[in-house]
C-alpha cells in the first residue's frame, strides 16, 4: 500500500526543504524529535508489546532511531539498541547522548521479534558493507516485523536501486514526503507498506503519486460528439486494436471508430467501423474534424503499411496516443519524429519499448523526464512502477498495481482508456494519470487470473468511483 496523491522528493529536494524549515528557527533536534515520534508511534502499533531491537547508524537516520528507542522505552517497551558506530556530531550525537538504555555492537546483536532499521536514510551514499548487509538481513529474517525509518537501508533514495537492502521489510515510515526509493526499482518491493508521516516540512515538487481522478458526469446537453470521439487504427493483429477500441468506449468516450480492413468485423454493436485500406484512406478519415484523439499502435504490425499509417497519423493535427508497434517503428528516431508533431502526443512504452527509443541515464524517473523534454510528448512509462512524465516536468507514479496485469492485451486496454481521456480534452499528465488509475482499479476489481478482455466491464464501476 502506497499513499495516493502524495508528494515525491529526491534526497536533495528533501535536504533543501529541511534547510528551509531550519531557517524559520526550528532546530535539527526538534525535527529529529518529530521524526522519532512518528517512528515510535508506528512501531508501538505494530509491536503490540513484543521486544524491539533498534539499529542506529552514524547519521541522522540513526538520530531518528535513538529518539524512537528512547520514546518506546519511556512508554514501557522492552528496547535494545545496536549502534554501528559513533554518531556524527550535532543532533544525532545529542540524541545518542539522551539514550540511556543498553547499546551493543552490531556483531553481538541477537534477533528480536520487532526490528527497527535506522541504519541509513537519504544519506545512503554507497552499497552496504557486506558484513553489515548480512547481519541486517539475518536480523530482519528472524524478526516477525521489521520497520524501516524513512527508507530501507540499502536502497538508493533517488533511483530505488538495490544497494544491499534485505527482503522482508514489512513497513517503512516515510518522513515528510515519499522518496523514489518507495516507488521504483528494487525499493518498491523492499519498502513494504509505506506510511507517510507529516513532520512539518513543507515540500515543493511537481512529482506525486497517482491519485483517484475527479471525473465529470456528462452535462444535460451532452451528446456523443461532445463526450470525445476516439479513432482507433487497426493493423496486422485486429484483436489488439479492438481491445483498445472497447476500452476507449468503456473508458468514457462518447464515440469510438475502429478504422481498418474489416467493416463487418467483430466487436460490440455500439462500435462504429470504418473501412481504411491504404494510407490515403486513413488520411481522408483523419481529416474528419469530429475526431478528438487517435490511438495507433496496438497490433499495428511493423511492415511498410504500418509505417505509412504511422506517418499519416503523425501528420494529422490531432492529439495522438502511440503504443506497441508504433513505438517500435519509431525506435531510435523517436525524438526526431516527435519534434515534427503539431498536436500533443502521448507515448505508452513498457521498459523494452522505452529502451529501444531512448538512451538516457539515471533513474526511471530521470530517464522518463528526459525523454518527455526531448520529444515534447507526455510519456507513460509502464511497469510495476509506472512513471508518467510531461515535457513541463510534471511526474506521476503509480506503483504496485495488480501483478495480474502482466498478461497480453492489458497495454492495449490502457492505450484505449488513455485515448478516451485525451479525447475529452485532457492535457499533459492529467489524462495519463486518470487512465492508469482507472486501469489499475479495473484490474483490482477483476480479481485474479483475468484476461485483458475482463478489464473492460469493471471500468464502469471504476469510473463511478471517480464521479
Ligand atoms: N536533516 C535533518 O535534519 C533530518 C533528517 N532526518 C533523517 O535523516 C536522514 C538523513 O540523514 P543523513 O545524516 O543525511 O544521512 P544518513 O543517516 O542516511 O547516513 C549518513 C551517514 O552514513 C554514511 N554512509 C552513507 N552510506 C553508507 C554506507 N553504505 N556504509 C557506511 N556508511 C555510509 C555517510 O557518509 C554519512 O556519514 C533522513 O533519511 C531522515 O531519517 C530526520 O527525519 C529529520 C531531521
Ligand atoms: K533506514
Amino acid at each position: 500500500m502506497i499513499p495516493a496523491g502524495a508528494p515525491i522528493v529526491t534526497a536533495a529536494q528533501m535536504r533543501a526543504a529541511e534547510d528551509a524549515v531550519f531557517r524559520t528557527g526550528v532546530s535539527q533536534a526538534a525535527l529529529m524529535e518529530r521524526a522519532g515520534e512518528a517512528v515510535a508511534r508506528e512501531a508501538a502499533r505494530f509491536a503490540m508489546g513484543r521486544p524491539i531491537l533498534v539499529l542506529a547508524g552514524p547519521g541522522n537516520n540513526g538520530g531518528d532511531a535513538y529518539v524512537a528507542a528512547r520514546l518506546l522505552h519511556a512508554n514501557g517497551h522492552d528496547v535494545a539498541l545496536v549502534a554501528t558506530g559513533a554518531p556524527k556530531p550535532g543532533a544525532a550525537a545529542e540524541m545518542h547522548a539522551r539514550w540511556r538504555g543498553p547499546t551493543s555492537s552490531l556483531y553481538a546483536a541477537r534477533p528480536r521479534p520487532v526490528l527497527i532499521d535506522g541504519l541509513f536514510g537519504t544519506g545512503m551514499a554507497r552499497p552496504l558493507e557486506r558484513g553489515l548487509a548480512a547481519v541486517f538481513a539475518d536480523l530482519a529474517s528472524h524478526a516477525d516485523f521489521t520497520l524501516a525509518i524513512d527508507l530501507p537501508s540499502g536502497i538508493d533514495t533517488d533511483s530505488g536501486d538495490d544497494l544491499g537492502a534485505p527482503r522482508g521489510i514489512d513497513a517503512t515510515v516515510a518522513l515528510g514526503a515519499l522518496k523514489p526509493a518507495h516507488l521504483i526499482g528494487a525499493g518498491l518491493e523492499r519498502s513494504g507498506h509505506v506510511i507517510l508521516a507529516d513532520i512539518g516540512i513543507p515540500v515543493e515538487t511537481r512529482s506525486r503519486t497517482v491519485a483517484r481522478p475527479s471525473l465529470a458526469t456528462p452535462g444535460i446537453h451532452s451528446h456523443k460528439y461532445t463526450r470525445g470521439l476516439v479513432a482507433v487504427i487497426e493493423g496486422a493483429m485486429p484483436g489488439a486494436a479492438r481491445l483498445s477500441a472497447r476500452a476507449a468506449m468503456a473508458g468514457g468516450a462518447g464515440y469510438v471508430v475502429l478504422a481498418g480492413g474489416e467493416p463487418w468485423g467483430a466487436g460490440p454493436d455500439a462500435l462504429v467501423r470504418r473501412e481504411v485500406g491504404t494510407s490515403e484512406d486513413l488520411a481522408e478519415f483523419l481529416g474528419w474534424d469530429r475526431i478528438d484523439a487517435i490511438v495507433l499502435g496496438p497490433g499495428l504490425g511493423r511492415d511498410r503499411r504500418a509505417e505509412a499509417f504511422l506517418r499519416t497519423a503523425f501528420a494529422a493535427p490531432k492529439p495522438l496516443v502511440l503504443d506497441g508497434d508504433a513505438l517500435s517503428l519509431l525506435g531510435t528516431g523517436a525524438a526526431r519524429w516527435l519534434q515534427s508533431r503539431t498536436a500533443p502526443t502521448w507515448l505508452t512504452p513498457h521498459a523494452g519499448e522505452f529502451d529501444r527509443m531512448f538512451a538516457g541515464q539515471g533513474s526511471k524517473i530521470d530517464r522518463t523526464l528526459a525523454a518527455a523534454a526531448e520529444t515534447g510528448a507526455t510519456i507513460l512509462h509502464k511497469g510495476p512502477d509506472t512513471v508518467i512524465a510531461s515535457p513541463k516536468g510534471d511526474v506521476r507514479i503509480l506503483s504496485g498495481a495488480s501483478p495480474w496485469l502482466s498478461t497480453a492485451g492489458t497495454g492495449d486496454v490502457l492505450a484505449g482508456i488513455l485515448g478516451a481521456q485525451v479525447a475529452q480534452g485532457g492535457k499533459g499528465v492529467a489524462p495519463a494519470e486518470a487512465a492508469v488509475w482507472l486501469h489499475a482499479r479495473a484490474a483490482g476489481l477483476a480479481g485474479a487470473a483475468f484476461i485483458a478482455d475482463r478489464l473492460i466491464d469493471p471500468l464502469a464501476e471504476a469510473i463511478t468511483e471517480c464521479l
